[in-house]
């Protein structure tokens, strides 16, 4: 006897979620003898049905949603000795995760492609007591980003984010980060910290060209600068990969770091983004645990 159980986030995106839902439900039951449907209503639903599931034993735990829930299903399993694989439905607006692993961004596509599956086990990270699956950003660009209004990230997408971050630049200046890295110490004035998994930061896939969702390491960009504005021709470099090329961005990887400000007056002030929603405020510990999860990816030789 088989079971799966799906998460749906009905809110994700465009509210496709009750669409698919029932579509996803019979197609994995070609797979599995039981199907059980979880519908969210809130914050931390998505984790606790995830958890619950890991608990009991499942075979497999999908989650129909935006990268919010994808993260919350995560973290109901990262917990757990015993973790089943996971697979999504990419519902929301940047989906980096789901572009790294070639899941169609179409819905209607990516359900077709429940059944031709195969299983890839991908590193995920952890910042404090919780995990990450594709970015923790911190700085001018990535605060915006939390006062982006739910209509325009719905309507534009991942440049809803880019927008909101370049009107931030004009005010903004960079924060005293101080960065312990393997016991290696730097202080660097920054204005954006993106520390990544993969190569898709705001769902654009050249960001970190060499970074990849199963080597282990966690991947540390940060643009160098005390005053934002004499910067703001560094971020289309950044945007475009070509970030090694510049003496005045700093990057660095590893599987273990600690990032604080040299101000610890300021630290209240300065709160990261974590896969897209906001997460704590500085300091930070972070790292590593590879290719801990068994994710679902499409098997594009069948
Ligand atoms: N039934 C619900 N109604 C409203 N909000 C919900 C419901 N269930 C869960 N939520 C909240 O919605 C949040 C955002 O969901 P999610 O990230 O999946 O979608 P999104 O914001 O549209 O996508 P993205 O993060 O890619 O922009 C979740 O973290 C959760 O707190």
């Amino acid at each position: 006897m088989t079971k799966a159980v799906v998460i749906v986030n009905p809110s994700s995106g465009r509210e496709e979620g009750k669409t698919f839902g029932p579509k996803v439900q019979m197609e994995l039951e070609k797979l599995y003898d039981e199907v059980e449907m979880k519908w969210t209503e809130k914050e931390g639903d998505a984790t606790r049905f995830a958890r619950e599931a890991t608990r009991q034993e499942v075979d497999a735990i999908y989650a129909l949603g935006g990268d919010g829930t994808v993260n919350e299903c995560v973290n109901g399993i990262a917990t757990e000795e015993k973790r089943p694989p996971f697979g999504f439905i990419p519902l929301g607006t940047v989906n980096d995760l789901g572009r790294v692993l070639g899941i169609p961004m179409e819905s209607e596509k990516a359900v077709e492609q429940l059944t031709k599956r195969r299983k890839k086990a991908i590193d995920i990270g952890k910042i404090n007591d919780t995990f990450f699956v594709d970015i923790v950003a911190i700085g001018s660009i990535p605060e915006a980003v939390h006062s982006v209004p739910v209509e325009e990230k719905t309507n534009l997408g991942p440049f809803a984010y880019i927008l909101e971050g370049l009107k931030a630049l004009s005010e903004k200046e960079a924060y005293p980060f101080k960065f312990d890295i393997e016991g290696e110490i730097t202080e660097v004035d920054s204005f954006l910290v993106i520390i990544a998994l993969t190569n898709s930061v705001a769902g654009i896939p050249t960001v970190l060209p060499h970074a990849s969702e199963e080597d282990g390491v966690l991947h540390l960009l940060a643009v160098r600068g005390e005053n934002v504005a004499p910067k703001i021709n560094l971020v289309p470099k950044v945007f475009s990969g070509k970030v090694s090329e510049d003496d005045e961005v700093f990057y660095r990887k590893f599987k273990e770091a600690d990032i604080s400000l040299t101000d610890e007056k300021k630290y209240k002030t300065v709160v990261t983004n974590v896969d897209g929603d906001e997460g704590d405020y500085l300091p930070i510990k972070l790292k590593v645990f590879k290719q801990y999860l068994e994710v679902f990816v499409p098997d594009i030789d069948e």
